[in-house]
């Protein structure tokens, strides 16, 4: 069996990695966190007693648990990793030419730990100034102009949801390129420790995109590249049977879904890619957020946007540049066809509770649960309604508290990639 791999979205979950929150949690303010996409601030010591359970939970049935923050400050160890992850992190793009070098500078002066900790949780100027020259401010506009409390580089507290800056499809990962600024930065966090990492390194798999190899040898990652062309993973799903599905949404563009499939189907890594439309909005942002497996022939909906969306089958065309695109009947039906199970036969139960509490729960993440085997899925304790449907529906919910970690709007789902799992 390789190391990694991803082969469904319920078989048993293997190894897995999160991010429990810390200092980038801690940075999020009234003013700030709007555009840091959070809808409240955080008690950050709640969130991570919130995220140790969830974490307990998953290694009480067997899962490896591996933390961003530690992949990271052992990555960043291996030769070459450090000048890498600061190479792409700070660029005239993120703290202007002027101060590029003294940047670059102050945090060769790192720990590697130190450096993992800034990378994720950013570094306010008056934090900077402890590793910087004093000439920095001679020369930058930039470190002139920012108030000691203000941030040189931002802080990334969507790492907490590590379902979206990367996700592995079958043999393979795609690093992806984000939607928002305010997250593009975790993706070079990412690939730093798939990069880097030892166990990483050590292991053979494909990566889907960017393409690109191991180490610095193959550089075609650049975060200023990044233009329309955006992929979350919170929208991407390998359901299995040579099948993927991915939500054409907020964050994810129908012309980066055409540069993966063409991708996978080159490599022969699938056979058929479903997109489904949905409506660009924030409660909507990403298609596990309405839509996600609970077991081999089980899936929860909310009703309201997945009853009326429409969904595209993509499949390799009669040249390796041309993509077959036909319009599916209903997103459902073809989910079903894709899974071998005839539509009758899927189990689909939808948000639980009359219209207020399904959009209420929707809210809340009750749609967004992650299966650790088939019919054992994690959900939040206060989604009270879709639970017990699920109960009803015969599924096995682990409850875990979501007060804190649920106020950047995701759940299991969403703050877990997995990195092996079974078919
Ligand atoms: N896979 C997901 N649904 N992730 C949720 C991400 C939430 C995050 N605050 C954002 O807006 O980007």
């Amino acid at each position: 069996m390789n190391a990694f791999g991803v082969h469904s979205e319920v078989g048993r979950l293997r190894k897995v990695m999160v991010h429990r929150p810390d200092l980038s949690l801690k940075r999020l303010t009234p003013s700030n966190r709007d555009e840091l996409l959070f809808d409240d601030v955080l008690w950050v010591e709640q969130a991570q007693r919130e995220h140790d359970q969830f974490v307990a939970e998953m290694r009480k049935r067997g899962v490896e648990v591996f933390h961003v923050h530690d992949l990271l400050t052992k990555a960043l160890k291996t030769p070459g990793a450090r000048q890498w992850a600061i190479s792409h992190t700070v660029s005239p793009y993120t703290v202007g030419p002027a101060a590029v070098e003294s940047v670059q500078r102050a945090l060769e002066n790192m720990s590697a730990e130190a450096l993992a900790t800034h990378l994720i949780g950013g570094v306010t100027r008056a934090e900077l100034m402890q590793y910087a020259d004093r000439d920095l401010f001679v020369h930058s506009l930039v470190a002139s102009t920012t108030p000691d409390s203000a941030f040189i580089l931002p802080p990334l507290p969507n790492h907490l949801f590590t379902r979206d800056s990367s996700c592995w499809l079958y043999g393979g990962v795609s690093l992806n390129p984000m939607f928002w600024p305010s997250r593009q930065l975790e993706t070079v966090n990412i690939g730093v420790i798939y990069r880097f990492h030892p166990m990483f390194r050590e292991a053979k798999f494909d990566f889907w995109y960017p393409d690109a190899g191991h180490g610095e040898e193959h550089d075609e990652f650049d975060i200023q590249s990044f233009g329309r062309s955006a992929i979350e993973g919170g929208d991407v799903m390998p359901i299995g049977n040579r099948t993927v599905l991915i939500g054409v949404s907020e964050r994810t563009t129908a012309q980066m879904v055409e540069v993966l499939s063409r991708r996978l189907f080159e490599k022969g890594a699938v056979d058929r890619v479903i997109a489904v439309e949905l409506e660009k909005k924030r409660s909507y942002m990403h298609l596990d957020v309405v839509f996600t497996f609970m077991d081999r022939d089980a899936v929860t909906i909310y009703p309201k946007v997945i009853d009326t969306t429409k969904a595209f089958s993509i499949r390799p065309g009669h040249k390796p540049w041309v993509l077959d695109v036909t319009e599916e009947r209903s997103f459902l039906g073809a989910v079903s066809d894709a899974l071998g199970v005839k539509q009758k036969d899927l189990r689909v139960v939808t948000t639980g509770g009359d219209a207020a509490q399904q959009e209420r729960e929707q809210w809340d993440s009750g749609n967004n649960v992650v299966a650790l085997s088939p019919g054992v899925v994690v959900a939040y304790s206060k989604n009270v309604y879709s639970n017990q449907k699920y109960r009803e529906a015969g599924i096995d919910v682990v409850e875990i508290d979501g007060f804190e970690v649920g106020k950047g709007r995701g759940g299991g789902h969403c703050m877990t990639c997995p990195l092996l799992r079974d078919p």
